[in-house]
């Protein structure tokens, strides 16, 4: 039996009230190990970053259960859950969430004091993971100063930095060029059977899809072929 790091309960989500309210999420049950690379695609408005933002304790079901470890978000303090995310889970957002006023390696050293990672560690952490990313020679310089792409692999460097159990990350090469985003995923495998870690991430590229163990399709808000539950892994 492998160790499950995440489990969804009969998720559902829905926005708004009335005539207005629109289902995002319905019936998703999914099971997820350690050390897995999986992803999430669908159509635009199938669901998917509604799906992380639950997964990521970022937002409420309005109905069903997100386990982390076991344990019940919703049976969590909101302190807990916030230790949670920071601690626990990496966050890769098509926003990227850089502070403009850091420089690349302000901010992932600044994610390591968050994910309450030794002050002694900062240095060589930050280091390696940018020079993973190949953004070994921009360390001192701001989001405004790089592109699209670097900012992109500044935000992954970040979250990999990190080392949490969880990265959740969307569409985390959609900046990147094809040759790019295929060093990344790369790097995600490599990190995965170095850390132990699970990343889901949500993308449209097939190459990426073939590289992942696990692909969920969500068509509106539901896993399609049904959920995971009677998969052997
Ligand atoms: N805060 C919100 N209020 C109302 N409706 C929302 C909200 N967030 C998402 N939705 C709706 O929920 C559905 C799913 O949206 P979601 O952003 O999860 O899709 P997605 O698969 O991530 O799309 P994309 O690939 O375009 O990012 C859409 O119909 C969207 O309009």
């Amino acid at each position: 039996m492998e160790t499950l790091l995440l489990e969804t309960k009969q998720l559902k989500r829905v926005f708004g009230h009335g005539s207005g309210a629109v289902t995002a999420l319905q019936d998703v049950s999914i099971k997820v190990p350690k050390g897995r690379l999986l992803v999430l695609k669908g159509r635009s408005g199938s669901g998917k970053t509604t799906l992380l933002n639950l997964l990521g304790g970022l937002d409420r079901p309005t109905e069903g259960e997100v386990y982390f470890e076991q344990k019940a978000l919703s049976k969590m303090s909101e302190s807990a859950r916030t230790e949670l995310r920071r601690r626990r889970i990496g966050f890769i957002f098509q926003s990227f969430g850089l502070f403009p006023l850091l420089s690349a390696a302000e901010n992932v050293e600044f994610g390591l004091r968050l994910a309450g990672v030794a002050r002694s560690e900062w240095k060589s952490r930050t280091a390696e993971a940018l020079e993973l990313v190949g953004l070994g020679k921009r360390g001192s310089h701001r989001p405004f100063e790089m592109s699209g792409g670097e900012q992109q692999r500044c935000a992954i460097a970040r979250a990999l930095a990190a080392r949490p159990p969880l990265i959740l990350a969307d569409e985390p090469t959609a900046e990147l060029d094809t040759k790019t985003g295929g060093k990344i995923v790369a790097l995600f495998r490599e990190w995965i059977a170095k850390e132990g870690v699970t990343i889901l991430m949500t993308t449209h590229d097939p190459a990426i899809m073939e590289a992942a163990d696990d692909v969920y399709e969500l068509e509106d808000g539901r896993i399609k072929g049904g959920n995971t539950d009677e998969v052997e892994h």
